[in-house]
């Protein structure tokens, strides 16, 4: 048997990448009686049955799924952001790494546009990420600043990018691998962005190995499926004093003797980072009085 990845799903066909070929497949009639459903991002095992048509025989453990967009086997995500126009904004960086976080994903983020500004006025933002542990890129998609590091960050992995509108994702994907657009053979990467208009995902195949996610439909704005007691879990720093709360209930919100406040006064976690975790500590706890 030959094994592949799934980078295409359309009307029960899997479009399978094996080796540096794609082969077209459908799924062996018992995984449908199972109710399976295979989704981009999937490894499987298929035989030939045609030049470059197969059969899938196999389905490989998925190692993680994220939902939206639905894609099996995500290793990272590229928060992307530019430093101006729109303007980097520190509280959406936060609730964009929240749900990263929440989705266990490995974080790269990317400051783009930075052709457009001062570099200097970057770097207490860059240093409070990095301080953090955060992995922190500075490009330029359109000079080509920084452009190297980030190809080189995502050989050999599923790399789904996210950020604001208009921060340059796309045409940072466009620089990375020229060729994309052609691959996929869509008119253009904005087609379909809308915010009702359905699409699947895809994987976008990278020259060096590895693959991108080309969706619109990581949202990242909402926390439904977080809970209050796990947020903290979602803001590294926070997590790694709360031990020393008095309480082991603490919320970090109004309780007393609370290390987490403690830490945010005296500066060892960054103030603003505490607004952003009270902000959607509020949300979270309004969201449920709700239902
Ligand atoms: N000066 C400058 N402009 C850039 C850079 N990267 C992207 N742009 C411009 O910013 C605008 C938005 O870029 P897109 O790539 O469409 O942004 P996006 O993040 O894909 O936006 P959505 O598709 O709406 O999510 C375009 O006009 C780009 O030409 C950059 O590094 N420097
Ligand atoms: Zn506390």
């Amino acid at each position: 048997m030959l094994n592949g990845i799934v980078v295409k799903a359309y009307n029960s066909y899997y479009y399978i990448q094996s080796g540096n070929k794609i082969v077209t497949c459908k799924l062996r009639g018992r995984f449908k009686k199972e109710r399976f459903s295979l989704i981009v991002g999937d490894e499987i095992s298929y035989t030939l049955t045609g030049p470059d048509k197969g059969i899938i025989e196999e389905i490989l453990p998925r190692r993680s799924m994220l939902k939206r967009p639905m894609v099996a086997n995500v290793n990272q995500v590229v928060l992307t952001f530019a430093a101006v126009n729109p303007d980097i904004n520190p509280s959406l960086v936060d609730r964009f790494l929240v749900i990263a976080e929440f989705s266990e994903l490995d974080i790269i983020i990317c400051i783009n546009k930075v052709d457009l500004t001062d570099i200097d006025s970057l770097p207490n933002l860059v240093d409070r990420y990095k301080q953090i542990g955060y992995k922190v890129l500075t490009t330029a998609a359109k000079t080509g600043i920084g452009i190297d590091e980030l190809r080189e960050l995502l050989y050999g992995k599923i790399s789904v990018f996210a950020g604001p509108s208009g921060a340059g994702k796309s045409t940072l994907l466009n620089t990375i691998q020229p060729g994309l657009e052609l691959t996929t053979g869509e008119v253009s990467h904005k087609i379909g962005r809308g915010k009702h208009t359905t699409r699947f995902a895809e994987l976008l195949p990278l020259a060096g190995g590895g693959f991108v996610v080309d969706t619109p439909g990581f949202s990242f704005t909402e926390f439904t499926d977080i809970e209050q007691a796990h947020l903290m879990d979602y803001f590294p720093e926070i997590a790694k004093v709360a031990p020393d709360c008095k309480f082991n209930t603490c919320l970090h919100y109004k309780e007393p003797q609370c290390a987490v406040k403690q830490a945010a006064s005296d500066g060892r976690i960054h103030p603003d980072r505490y607004q952003s975790y009270l902000e959607i500590l509020t949300e979270i706890k309004e969201n449920k009085k709700g239902y």
